[in-house]
């Protein structure tokens, strides 16, 4: 493989250093982030809107030079050193913006003719699906089809490196599973990959590791398992007739970190998921009453990015609609612990 002496020295595909990109002067979009990923590796990108993912996506694509911090890309400065970097990297914009009047072959014909070593072009739609779309222009694809000729032509030089800029907006169910299998594969076959997604299952369920930006900082980074396990887990049940909060065993006894009614809806929140579940399954056996529409989750990816966004509305803990077992208030508002 054409490595150079720096990838073997550290195997960092991706090396971003307190990166920052300014807009007009004085709009910091991206306030001095680092991570790096490895060879191999699917990185995710995560953010609320405006976060600054695509700005520093197009940062490591070389589209710009970066305003301060250091940007490494299989070694190189992939602005400086465009032409070092760019052939070993397959880049899918948000936008394609290739010519709408050619057909879909004409268009990775055309791509594959500025495209060292690029795939046959049959191959390449084969991969994302729309082998049998040749003929189409590609003004009158649907906007997922669309997105499938992005990821054929990022794909069609073989790349190390994979830069998917919300690869899946626009695109159905069963072609976001079809399009997270392929990126899966590609990772597998030893493919770099950098995705920015809104989708947190996309990340959660491709990610090996993943940073959550908000307003142009890392609020926080991991594998998935890491960035949830700060999260509490979800129980919630209906009080069975004629029972009252009361008539449960003490929730901090339970585990229980915070919880709230809503009606005769009970919802806790717990570190310790399966002790609190046992305890309240052997309280409920014991009482010989059922737990009706019981539901029992696992913290989430969704939950440490609604806490970052909410805490960031300046909705933190200790607000009404929230009780602590502790504490003593009670509201039917939906609580983030
Ligand atoms: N060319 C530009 N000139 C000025 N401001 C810009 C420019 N491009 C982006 N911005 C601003 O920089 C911030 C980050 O934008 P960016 O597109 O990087 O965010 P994002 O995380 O990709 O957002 P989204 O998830 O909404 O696509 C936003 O406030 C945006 O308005």
């Amino acid at each position: 493989m054409n490595t150079s002496e720096h990838e073997r020295e550290h195997d960092h595909v991706i090396e971003v250093t307190d990166l920052r990109r300014v807009y007009g002067g004085d709009f910091e979009a991206v306030r001095g982030i680092t991570f790096s990923v490895e060879r191999g590796e699917l990185f995710a990108l995560l953010g609320t809107n405006g976060a600054g993912k695509t700005s520093t996506v197009e940062l490591l694509e070389g589209l710009a030079a970066p305003s301060g911090g250091r940007v490494r890309v299989l070694g190189h400065d992939p602005y400086e050193e465009r032409a070092a970097v760019r052939p070993r990297t397959g880049v899918m914009l948000q936008e394609g913006g290739f010519p709408s009047e050619l057909t879909v072959a004409e268009t990775v014909r055309m791509w594959a003719g500025c495209t060292s070593g690029a795939r046959p072009v049959g191959e390449a739609l084969s991969l994302v699906g729309l082998e049998r779309r040749p003929d189409v222009r590609v003004k009158q694809l649907s906007g997922g089809e669309r997105r499938r000729l992005d990821l054929a032509l990022a794909l069609l030089g073989r790349p190390e490196v994979l830069f998917l800029d919300e690869p899946t907006t626009g695109l159905d169910a069963e072609g976001r599973q079809e399009t997270w299998e392929l990126v899966r594969e590609l990772r597998d076959g030893g493919t770099t990959v950098l995705l920015t997604t809104h989708y947190l299952e996309e990340a959660e369920g491709l990610a090996d590791r993943l940073a959550i930006l908000h307003e142009g900082r890392i609020a926080t980074a991991g594998t998935p398992a890491e960035v949830t396990a700060a999260q509490p887990s979800r129980i919630s049940f209906d009080l069975p007739d004629g029972y009252f909060l009361g008539d449960l065993p003490p929730l901090a006894d339970l585990g229980v970190s915070t919880h709230e009614t809503t009606g005769r809806t009970v919802r806790l929140r717990t570190h310790e998921l399966q002790r609190t579940a046992t305890a309240l399954l052997l309280w409920a056996q014991r009482a010989q009453v059922e737990l009706r529409g019981l539901d029992v989750r696992s913290a989430s990816l969704e939950e440490a990015f609604l806490r970052i966004a909410r805490e960031a509305a300046g909705d933190r803990p200790g607000r009404p609609g929230r009780t602590d077992v502790s504490g003593t208030t009670a509201s039917g508002k939906e609580a983030v612990a």
